[in-house]
């Protein structure tokens, strides 16, 4: 099911991007075991796997976050850890975990990112007006972003990553604390972002969602890949959810808690 790709990138037309032989270790303990793989320019890509999988290992070498010990990663042809600088104006990033500065209101959070991101101010401005009325957070846009509930707080980072128009998003956990109506609402702006020449990479545990959302998906276990391609290609006809059962397994009965049996 894996025909990982091999070798460097094409230059001509390269993928959003590609990924070789990634690996990385935590005091002797393997969280990403050697993956390779493409990210094709204009694809909704899911990354998919269980608790402790190597989803946000994986993504935050990815992103530059996070060092690898072993591997490569090109974004759009440019070598993320010979010039992150390069690499990194390419993506916009919602990383798993990071503390964003929340003593700011959630207008100068976004602010700020548009200009870290060399953006001129009446730009910055108008996008910035423009992202929050498009995540339902006009109202709250001068709240500081620590009173913020979680599903907020997500939405504000989305914003923050998406201000300066990136060729590729990447979005660890995004619909994770979101209401239906503001998931949904994330959901077209990604597709219309996709639409429009745009790659998406999104990681979640919910699989009817990236089998309706995602146009290729990689399943990811114990660091490993185990199943790679388009969404079609893996679930074979079945539902990606069982596909995935009968990828990882793991399935339990719920056996030895008959302790918690009240009748
Ligand atoms: N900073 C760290 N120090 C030590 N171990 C880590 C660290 N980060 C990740 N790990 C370990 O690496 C493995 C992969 O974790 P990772 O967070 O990448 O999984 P994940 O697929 O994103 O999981 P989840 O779906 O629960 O978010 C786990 O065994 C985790 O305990």
């Amino acid at each position: 099911m894996v025909t990982a790709p091999e070798g460097h990138p094409s230059q001509d037309a390269p993928p959003a991007i590609a990924v070789r032989g990634l690996g990385k270790s935590f005091d002797g303990t393997v969280a990403v075991n050697g993956v390779s793989f493409d990210v094709p320019v204009g694809s909704f890509f899911g990354v998919v796997g269980p608790n402790g999988a190597g989803k946000t290992t994986t993504l935050s070498m990815v992103t530059g976050l996070l060092r690898p010990d072993a591997g490569n990663v090109w974004i759009n042809g440019v070598d993320m850890w010979a010039d992150s600088l390069q690499a990194k104006k390419l993506l916009g990033v919602l990383a798993d975990g990071v503390r964003l500065f929340d003593r700011l209101s959630g207008r100068q959070l976004v602010t700020y990112a548009g200009l870290l991101r060399g953006m001129d101010r009446e730009t910055v401005a108008e996008r910035t007006d423009d992202l929050l009325r498009a995540l339902d957070l006009a109202d709250a846009g001068d709240k500081l972003v620590v009173d913020y509930s979680a599903g907020m707080t997500k939405k504000i980072a989305l914003a923050s990553a998406m201000i300066h128009a990136p060729r590729t998003l990447i979005l660890d956990e995004p619909f994770e604390a979101v209401d239906p109506v503001s998931a949904a609402n994330i959901r077209s702006i990604l597709h219309d972002y996709v639409t429009h020449g745009g790659t998406v990479v999104v990681s979640s545990h919910v699989m009817d969602l990236v089998q309706r959302m995602c146009s290729h998906v990689a399943v990811m276990a114990r660091g490993n890949l185990l199943a790679l391609g388009t969404v079609d290609e893996v679930r074979q006809g079945g539902s990606l959810e069982d596909r995935f059962v009968d990828l990882v397994g793991g399935r339990s009965s719920g056996e030895g808690l008959s302790w918690l049996h009240t009748s």
